[in-house]
C-alpha cells in the first residue's frame, strides 16, 4: 500500500523540451488514478517519474510520506505494464508468472498455488502450460498484468495496456482490469489517451495538456464541472459546442449572451450571474453539450432567450441515436488552439511546407485551392450539433429551433478558464 505525491514534478529532457511543468498530485492509497491527455503530454514520462526510470528536473516526488526523487527503482516495489507487456517467449504463462517469485526465493509449491489463483482470476487459467506466442493478444496482457500483480506491489503502474487490443476487447479488459486492482487494494497509476477508458476505470483522474495539469477529479466532477475548455471538449463525445459570445448585462432582462447573429439570457436570479457580471463587456466561450439541446417545433413557447436555431446540414445515424449538424452563424472557438502558449511561428512555416509538399506529390494546382475558411483565429466550426430523440427527426435543409437547457450550459472565458466556480 502506497500513497503518492507529485510536488511541484518537472521534467526537462536533455535538449531543453519541458516534458512535465509543475505537477502537483495526490494519488491516494488504494486509488485507481487514471492519468489522461492527447499522445505527447506527458502522461508516460510522470509514470516512468514514478516508477524511477527517468530522472526528475524540478520538485519533489514523494512515496509514503518519504521524498523519493533518488530513491532506485528497485527499491520502490512498483511493478509495472506497458502497452505490449513484455513477456519471456521461451517460459510458458506460468513460468513468467512464477519468474519474480523464483527470483525473490519464494517456496515453490506455495508460488505455484498463488500464480494459478490468480490465473483463474485474470481468466488464463486454462492457458497456464502454454507459450506466448501462441496466445492472443488480449491473453498476453493478461498474463503480463498476472507477472507484475503477482508479487503484490505497492504499487501497480500501466501505460496504455490496452491500446493494442481491438475494440471488444478492450471493452472487456477494462472492466476486469478495475475489478482486478481494486478487489486488491493496489493504489494503481494507469495511462491512457481514451477517454471512454479513463471516465469507466478511475475513481479519479488528471487530465494534462502541453505538460501541464489541467484538471483533477472524480470522472463524474470533471465531466459535468470540467475546470477548462479543453477538458470539457477533451471528455466530450460527441463534441461539446464552444460558442465565441460576448456578454452584456441588460437591465431588467439579465446577462445577455450575444453570439452575432443569435442570443441566449440568463435570468438575473441564475446563481452563476454574480461570477458572470465580473465578464460584461467582454468574450466568453459559451460550453453547450449535444445533449442539452433540444429540438422543439417552430413556433412553439419557450421562455425568450433560451432558443438557438440553425438549418440542418447534415445528419449522421449512431445506432443508438442520431446526430445533427446544423449551420447557425455562430463563431464557435477550437478548444485546442485556446489557453495554451502561442506556438513559435517556425511550426506554422513547417506546416505550410508540408501542404505544399503534399499538394506538389498529387500533383493538385495552386489555383484549385480552396477558398480559405472564413474564420479568424480560433474560430473553425460553425454548426451546432445535437441529439436527437427517437422518432421525430428533422430533414437535412430543414431549419430546426433548439431549446437549451441553460442550467447546463458551462462559461469559460477566452483564457479558457471557467469563470464559475469549479466544485472538488
Ligand atoms: N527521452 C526523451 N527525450 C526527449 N524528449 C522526450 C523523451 N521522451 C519523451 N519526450 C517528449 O516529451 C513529451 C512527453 O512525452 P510522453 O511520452 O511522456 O507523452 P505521452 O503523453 O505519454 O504520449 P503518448 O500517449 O504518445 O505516449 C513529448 O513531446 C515527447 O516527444
Amino acid at each position: 500500500m502506497t500513497d503518492v505525491v507529485l510536488d511541484g514534478v518537472d521534467k526537462v529532457y536533455p535538449g531543453g523540451h519541458a516534458a512535465v511543468r509543475n505537477v502537483r498530485l495526490r494519488i491516494n492509497d488504494g486509488e485507481l488514478f487514471v492519468l489522461l491527455g492527447p499522445s505527447g503530454c506527458g502522461k508516460s514520462t510522470i509514470l516512468r517519474m514514478i516508477a524511477g526510470l527517468e530522472e526528475i528536473t524540478g520538485g519533489d516526488l514523494w512515496l509514503n510520506g518519504t521524498v523519493a526523487n533518488d530513491l532506485p527503482p528497485r527499491d520502490r516495489n512498483v511493478a509495472m505494464v506497458f502497452q505490449e507487456g513484455a513477456l519471456y517467449p521461451h517460459r510458458t504463462v506460468k513460468g513468467n508468472m512464477m519468474f519474480p517469485l523464483e527470483v525473490s526465493g519464494d517456496d515453490r509449491a506455495e508460488a505455484s498455488a498463488k500464480v494459478v489463483e490468480l490465473a483463474r482470476a485474470l481468466g488464463i487459467n486454462t492457458m497456464i502450460d502454454r507459450l506466448p506466442r501462441t496466445l492472443s493478444g488480449g491473453q498476453r496482457q493478461r498474463a503480463a498484468i498476472g507477472r507484475a500483480l503477482i508479487r503484490e506491489p505497492s504499487l501497480f503502474l500501466m501505460d496504455e495496456p490496452l491500446s493494442s487490443l481491438d475494440a471488444g476487447l478492450r471493452t472487456e479488459l477494462r472492466v476486469e482490469i478495475a475489478a482486478l486492482v481494486r478487489s486488491s487494494g493496489t493504489t494503481t497509476v494507469y495511462v491512457t489517451h481514451d477517454q471512454v477508458e479513463a471516465m469507466t476505470m478511475a475513481d479519479r483522474m488528471a487530465v494534462l495538456r502541453d505538460g501541464v495539469l489541467e484538471d483533477v477529479g472524480t470522472p463524474e466532477q470533471i465531466y459535468e464541472d470540467p475546470a477548462t475548455v479543453f477538458v470539457a471538449a477533451f471528455l466530450s463525445s460527441p463534441p461539446i459546442n464552444l460558442l465565441q459570445a460576448t456578454l452584456w448585462a441588460v437591465e431588467g432582462q439579465g446577462l445577455m449572451l450575444d453570439l452575432g447573429p443569435q442570443r441566449l439570457t440568463l435570468p438575473w436570479d441564475d446563481p452563476r450571474a454574480s461570477a458572470l457580471i465580473s465578464h460584461q463587456g467582454r468574450p466568453v466561450i459559451v460550453g453547450i453539450r449535444p445533449d442539452t439541446m433540444m429540438p422543439i417545433a417552430p413556433g412553439s413557447p419557450a421562455p425568450s432567450g433560451t432558443v438557438l436555431s440553425g438549418q440542418v446540414r447534415a445528419l449522421e445515424f449512431h445506432g443508438h441515436e442520431w446526430l445533427a449538424y446544423a449551420e447557425a452563424g455562430i463563431p464557435t472557438v477550437d478548444a485546442n488552439e485556446v489557453g495554451r502558449p502561442e506556438r513559435p511561428p517556425v511550426l506554422a512555416e513547417e506546416r505550410a511546407g508540408l501542404r505544399d509538399r503534399v499538394r506538389a506529390l498529387f500533383g493538385r494546382p495552386a489555383e484549385a485551392q480552396e477558398p480559405a475558411e472564413e474564420h479568424a483565429g480560433h474560430h473553425r466550426r460553425s454548426d451546432l450539433v445535437f441529439r436527437i430523440a427517437p422518432g421525430g427527426r428533422p430533414d437535412r435543409g430543414e431549419r430546426v429551433a433548439l431549446a437549451v437547457d441553460l442550467d447546463r450550459v458551462l462559461f469559460f472565458g477566452a483564457d479558457g478558464r471557467r469563470i464559475t466556480p469549479v466544485h472538488r
